[in-house]
Parts: structure tokens; sequence; C-alpha cells
């Protein structure tokens, strides 16, 4: 069921506001991940809260781990022995449909996967046949795709494995984060087209090693992970800075100013590549101690820009593009039309209808600024789509956002956070 349209909110003023923004999606599926086969109790501090993570929390809990509700929105995790979960929902979550499986393998008994419509066209083939050559047994249909079962034996041989990765990177960090607990541990060598999304391999890289696993990362296109025990966490997660990216884009689109406190000053998030997006489109960005301030200066610029490292950005990067001053070219983003929808489709697709001139390319968009007008704007259950037409709503009257609930796949109070956004603008008459 299709949740209720929403108006996107046009300002008209310059944004000035301070937004709190929740905890990283990634990391904090990485933290359940690990805390699930830690020996220990583990703590998760300010975690993410929406569809994506709680999906993974119901996966790691039918597969025997314990994970408690802490007054105030920690989780609390502890280990048990894992036993087959009998089904795995991955609704549309790209980390539980290749994070999840591994674990299964190391539990005792079936689990079978499925997921949303949408997650059944998601490409899951590299983890199946890795898994396989790992020594798991896998019933599938072949398809290289949503629904499976894995046939879990209580360990996991583990040793060398070659996989495609150029689809997803998740298919590395998948089988990176649960191989410490493999007989053998993992090698897990890429041959393929570039991997997509590298800073995320080098999160799970991190993060392996926060939890005391050792990581040999010093070829490129090979990850060895050693067998090990898995230490137990206590983290504080970090504001999740893919999801920064529409709000800092309001201080460009209005010229007003955004600040997001708690930005951190190292991370591995891909999102970070934002500030450099934002600096490139004429924003001033500065990040210093209390955290990381837009400014909107007064012209959006066109850009030609590579966000194959960063490709979470696209959506929001196209929007601004269709409101910039000259045309802009994005690149290296073949592989998203496999995330939550063909994203270079739906993005061609609801920016025409707003009157922007798009082309899809091999590996990406060029949008050329026309003069826009209010319209329907489908989502297809892209969360990211949501926030795309947000941005655009700001300086386009009229941007109905079909099925809006649909952000809650990261960031369930998206529009609440949005509306208090412009509610503190400074007023253009004061
Ligand atoms: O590992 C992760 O948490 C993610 C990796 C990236 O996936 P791709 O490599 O498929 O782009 C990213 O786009 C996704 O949102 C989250
Ligand atoms: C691609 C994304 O999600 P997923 O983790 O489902 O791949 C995303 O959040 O932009």
């Amino acid at each position: 069921m299709p949740s209720p349209d929403w108006s996107a909110p046009s300002a008209d003023g310059p944004v000035d506001a301070r937004v709190v923004l929740p905890g990283s999606k990634s990391l904090t599926n990485r933290y359940l991940v690990l805390a699930a086969l830690a020996g220990d109790v583990s703590r998760l501090r300010a975690p993410l809260h929406a569809r994506d993570t709680h999906l993974m929390v119901a996966a790691l809990r039918a597969l025997g781990v314990d994970v408690e509700d802490v007054p105030g929105g920690d989780w609390l995790v502890t280990p048990g022995p894992l036993a087959g979960a009998g089904s795995v929902d991955c609704g549309l979550a790209g980390n539980v449909m290749r994070f999840v499986p591994p674990l299964a393998g190391l539990a005792t008994g079936a689990t079978r996967f499925d997921g949303d419509a949408g997650a059944r066209r998601r490409p899951m083939g590299p983890v199946l046949g890795a898994l396989r050559t790992l020594g798991v047994r896998i019933e599938d249909d072949g398809a290289g795709a949503l629904p499976f079962t894995v046939h879990g034996a209580g360990h996991v041989r583990g040793g060398d494995v070659t996989i495609d990765a150029s689809a997803s990177s998740q298919f590395v960090s998948g089988l990176l984060l649960s191989a410490a607990r493999f007989d053998e541990g993992v090698t897990v060598h890429h041959d393929g087209k570039a991997v997509p999304s590298l800073p995320h391999i080098e999160m799970t890289v991190e993060t392996l090693r926060d939890a005391g696993v050792v990581v040999d990362d010093g070829d490129v296109h090979t990850w060895r992970v050693e067998p090990s025990e898995v230490n137990a966490l206590d983290v504080q997660v970090e504001p999740d800075l893919s999801n920064a990216a529409q709000f800092l884009a309001a201080a460009l689109v209005t010229g007003g100013r955004v600040h997001v406190p708690g930005w951190p000053q190292y991370t591995t998030q891909g999102g970070d590549a934002v500030r450099e997006v934002l600096d490139m489109m004429g924003a001033e960005v500065v990040l210093d101690r209390s955290g990381l301030t837009v400014t909107g200066t007064d012209d959006i610029l066109g850009v030609d820009i590579d966000l194959h490292d960063s490709s979470e950005l696209t959506p929001v990067v196209a929007s601004l593009a269709a409101l910039a001053e000259g045309p802009s070219v994005i690149r290296g983003v073949a592989h998203i039309r496999g995330h939550e929808t063909d994203r270079l489709t739906a993005l061609r697709a609801e920016l025409t209808g707003l009157g922007a001139e798009v082309h899809e390319t091999e590996d990406g968009l060029r949008v050329v600024p026309r003069p826009l007008h209010g319209n329907r704007f489908h989502t297809y259950g892209d969360h990211r789509m949501v926030m795309a037409a947000a941005v655009l709503g700001l300086a386009v009257p009229g941007v109905v956002v079909e099925d809006v609930g649909t952000v809650s796949k990261t960031m369930p109070e998206f529009t609440a956070l949005w509306e208090r956004m412009l509610a503190e603008r400074v007023p253009t008459d004061v």
C-alpha cells in the first residue's frame, strides 16, 4: 500500500537552520553484524532507527541474537548460537540482502531470504556464487536474485574466492564482515570493471579492525580477513552524511545557510564527498569543530562530476543540476541502475516531468536546466527520490511527491526535519 502524497514546500526566503541528523545506515548495519558475531555484549549508541536498520535487527533476532532496545534509542546486542531463521525479510535493503546470507551460512539450519518486489531486481549473483565456493549450500532458481534459501551447516569453510563486484561494493563488504568466523577466514579477489562505492569497503575494513579482526587490504582488488574472535563493541554511530546532502543542498538552492553539528573530522563515509560536491557547485563550505556549515551564494554552478565513489549522492546532485545556471554531467554511476530502482531512468523521467532536459548516458546523466514547473513526482519505492524531489520543491511550487513514506527506508523523520528546517529560515522581510 503506497503512503500518502506530500506537497514539497517551497522556500520563500533563505534557510538558516541547524539540522541534527540521525545515525549512519551503513555504520549501524555493520556494527549490528559485527556485534552478532562478537564474543560478548555490544552497545550501539545513537544508531539509525529506520526501515533498513530495523530489518537488520529483525534478521539478527530471527537468527538467535538478542537485540535489546534501551530507552533513549541505543541497542544492546547479546550474541547467541546462530540458528536457521526460517525466513528473513530484506525489504529493499542492500545491506540486509548482502550482509546477512554469510551469517546464515554460519547458522545451523535453513534461512529463506526474500524482500520487496523491487528487491528481487537487485543483483545478488556474485554473493550466492561466492558463498557456494566458500562451502555454503544455497537453493535458488538460478536467477542470481532474491528469493533463495541458505542451508547453514553451523560453520563456513571459507578460503579464496574471486567475484565481479562491479555491480555493488556490498558484495565484498558482506563477505568480509562475517569472514573472521569462517574456518579459514576469506580472501576476496575482485575481477571485473571498477568497484563502485569503494569508501564503503574501507568502512567495512575499518569497522572490522575496530573489532580486533586482522584485515589485509594492501593489494588493490584483494581483501584478506584472518580467522579470529570478534571483539564486542561500544560505539557511537556517526550522523549519516549521505542523508545530510538534501539539507545542505537547501542552503545552495535558497542562498541560505545550513549547519550540521557533529560532522566527523575523519570518516570512512562516502557521503563526506558532499562537501567537495557542494563547493564545486558554488557553495561556501566550512568544517570546524562545531560541525559543517554550508552557505549558498548567488548561483548554483553546473558541474562535470564523477560520483563513482559516492553514488548515493546522485539524486540530490541531479536535482541541484536541474536548478543550476548551466548544464551538468554526472558520470561513473552506471551501477545505480541496480539500486532501489533504476535511478538513472527514474531521475530522467521525473526531472523531465518538471520541465528539465535530462539525458541518460551509459554511466550517468546529462542535465540541461530549463524553466521548471510543478508536477507529480513518482518515487519508485526509493527514499532518495523523495529527497531529490524535496530539493526541487524548494524552488519549484507544486511538486507533489508520491508515496512519501518510502523515505522511511533511511529517514522516517525526513518530512518533519525538512519542514522544521524551513520554519527556521530567515524571512525575506526582516
Ligand atoms: O555498504 C553499504 O552500506 C553501501 C554501499 C553502497 O552500495 P553500492 O556499492 O551498491 O553503491 C551504497 O550505495 C549503499 O547505499 C550502502
Ligand atoms: C543504494 C542505497 O541503499 P542500499 O543499502 O539498499 O543499497 C542507498 O541508500 O542509496
